[in-house]
């Protein structure tokens, strides 16, 4: 991560610096208020992916990501990997029934020390722009203190007011959710600059592409009698076999948008995306005690040879993912103390 990405993200954490267009200034704080408004409180949990299950595995690089990035993540080798799978939502009892779009956050610890953290969703675009258009969204989703439920009608209105949304809207219309945690492809969505040892630059979306086929949830007998079939189903899984996907790297041509996570690019790009190897779950814990818990996977933790695009949603993913850590750690500590 360079310094200026660094310090900008730690001052917007502080609430030091004023979003563009947003009045008054919109704080990581206020932020995460908004996501606690919608989801209610739940103490010691991410204010946003609160179900979860931890996972550890490996990568196995082939060597090819170097055409791209000089990152030591892509040296032929391996690199151990803590990650988590959860959905998204502030509920960390939801039925996984409900849920449309699964998630999957990586840390990569290379033997240099250096660190590649990262989330991804399984829908290869995100609803909004920019952090303001999130924030409006949560308080859309408000819930009413008498019926406990968010009014669909604000819903409506907020998706009148921001028709960007379509675009992922569309994509799920389209792509019923998958069976499991382990036959989805998950996606950076947002662009990230990749420097090469030569000092060729090129922006770069990535993702996971599993080796077990897709299959839509609806064909798994489980799913309506247990709302917790996507954790039991990858440790029924794990106990059998390892979970494998193909990292595939995406550069963009000149012209892509590259700071707008609601456009994908042409379809085209994929025929040139490198892939730069196998990543392997093999174990799942609890995520009360397991070794995911305590790790926040902010998405602008890169290597060296990785740095953040100009999308305005990393700069506030960071700051808010902060302020999460931040509420659930200490509530944590509190519990511990009692
Ligand atoms: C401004 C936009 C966003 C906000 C405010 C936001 C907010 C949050 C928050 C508060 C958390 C919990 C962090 C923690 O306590 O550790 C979280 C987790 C997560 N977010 Fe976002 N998010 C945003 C955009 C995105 C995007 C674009 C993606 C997909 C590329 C994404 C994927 C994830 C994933 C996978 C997790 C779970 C990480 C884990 O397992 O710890 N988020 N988000």
């Amino acid at each position: 991560m360079t310094l200026a990405a660094l310090v900008a993200s730690f001052a917007w954490v502080a609430g030091w610096i004023r979003l563009p267009g947003a009045s008054p200034a919109l704080s990581a704080a206020r932020l995460i208020d908004a996501f606690e408004g919608a989801s209610g409180r739940h103490p010691g949990f991410r204010r946003n992916h609160a179900k979860g299950i931890c996972v550890s595995g490996y990568f196995d690089s082939n060597g090819n990501g170097l055409a791209l990035s000089r990152a030591s993540v892509f040296e032929r080798g391996r690199t151990p990997v803590v990650g988590r799978f959860s959905a998204p939502g502030g509920n960390p009892s939801e039925d996984d029934a409900f849920t449309t779009v699964r998630s999957f956050a990586l840390r990569f610890t290379t033997s240099d020390g250096e660190q590649w953290r990262t989330g991804m969703n399984s829908a290869p675009v995100f609803a909004v722009r920019t952090p303001e258009a999130v924030y409006e969204q949560q308080e859309a989703m408000q819930r009413d203190h008498r019926t406990g439920r968010a009014d669909p009608a604000r819903l409506d209105a907020f998706f009148a007011r921001h028709p960007e949304t379509g675009a992922l809207r569309n994509w799920l219309a389209n792509h019923p959710p998958s069976s499991a945690f382990y036959d989805a492809s998950y996606y950076s969505i947002n662009a990230f600059r990749f420097t090469n040892a030569r000092g060729d630059t090129r922006f770069v979306r990535w993702s996971v592409v599993p080796e077990t086929p897709y299959a839509p949830s609806a064909a798994r007998a489980d799913v309506a009698h247990d709302p917790d079939f996507l954790a039991h189903g990858l440790r029924t899984r794990l106990q059998k076999h390892p979970a494998r996907w193909q990292l595939m790297l995406t550069p963009a041509d000149p012209g892509d948008p590259v700071d707008d996570a609601t456009r994908a690019w042409p379809p085209e790009r994929e025929l040139h995306r490198v892939d730069a190897g196998t990543l392997v779950i093999t174990r799942a814990q609890a995520q009360i005690d397991g070794a995911c818990r305590d790790i926040n996977f902010d998405p602008v933790v890169l290597p060296t040879g990785i740095s953040p695009s100009d999308d305005p949603l990393l700069a506030a993913r960071s700051a808010a993912y902060a302020e999460s850590f931040a509420r659930r750690t200490q509530e944590q500590a509190r519990a511990n103390v009692r």
